[in-house]
C-alpha cells in the first residue's frame, strides 16, 4: 500500500497527526473548539482513523465523524483552517504533494459530517 508508505507507516501518520495539533493548539481561529478535550487520546483516535482510511493496519474503532463532532458548530472555515495545518504538517514530513491531495480525497467526504452551517 503506497499512500500508508508515502505517509511514513504508522510512525510517521503519529508524527503528522502530532504536528497537525500543535499548530491547532496555536490558531486561534479553531483552539477553543479543543478546550477542555484529553488532546493525547485524540491524536490517538486521529492517528487510527488516518491509517485506516489509507489502508493501513489499523482498524478506528472511535466514534463516528457525526457523533464525534456534533454539537460543536465546525464552520467550513474551521474545517479548512484544520486542513490547512494537516497540509503544512505534511510538507514538513516530506510526504510527496500527490500523496497529500490523495490523503485529503479521503477526508473530504467526511466534510459534511463534522461541519455544521
Ligand atoms: C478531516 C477532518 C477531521 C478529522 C479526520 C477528525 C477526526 C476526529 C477524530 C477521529 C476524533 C475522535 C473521535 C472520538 O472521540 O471517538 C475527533 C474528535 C474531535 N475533533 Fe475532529 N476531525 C476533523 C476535523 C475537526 C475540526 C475541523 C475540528 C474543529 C476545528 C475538530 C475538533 C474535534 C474535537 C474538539 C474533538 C474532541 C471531541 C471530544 O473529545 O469531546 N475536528 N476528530
Amino acid at each position: 500500500n503506497d499512500l500508508y508508505q508515502q505517509l511514513g507507516e504508522k510512525q510517521g501518520i503519529s508524527a503528522i497527526v502530532e504536528e497537525m495539533l500543535y499548530r491547532v493548539g496555536g490558531d486561534e481561529r479553531i483552539v477553543h473548539h479543543f478546550d477542555g478535550v484529553d488532546i493525547v487520546q485524540v491524536h490517538e483516535l486521529i492517528t487510527e482513523q488516518v491509517c485506516d482510511v489509507v489502508g493501513g493496519p489499523c482498524d478506528y474503532q472511535g466514534e463516528t465523524m457525526q457523533a464525534a463532532h456534533q454539537g460543536m458548530g465546525i464552520t467550513h472555515a474551521d474545517f479548512n483552517a484544520l486542513v490547512e495545518h494537516l497540509i503544512i504538517a505534511m510538507e514538513k514530513h516530506d510526504v510527496p504533494v500527490a500523496a497529500q491531495n490523495r490523503l485529503l480525497a479521503r477526508l473530504a467526504p467526511m466534510y459534511g459530517d463534522i461541519t455544521e452551517e
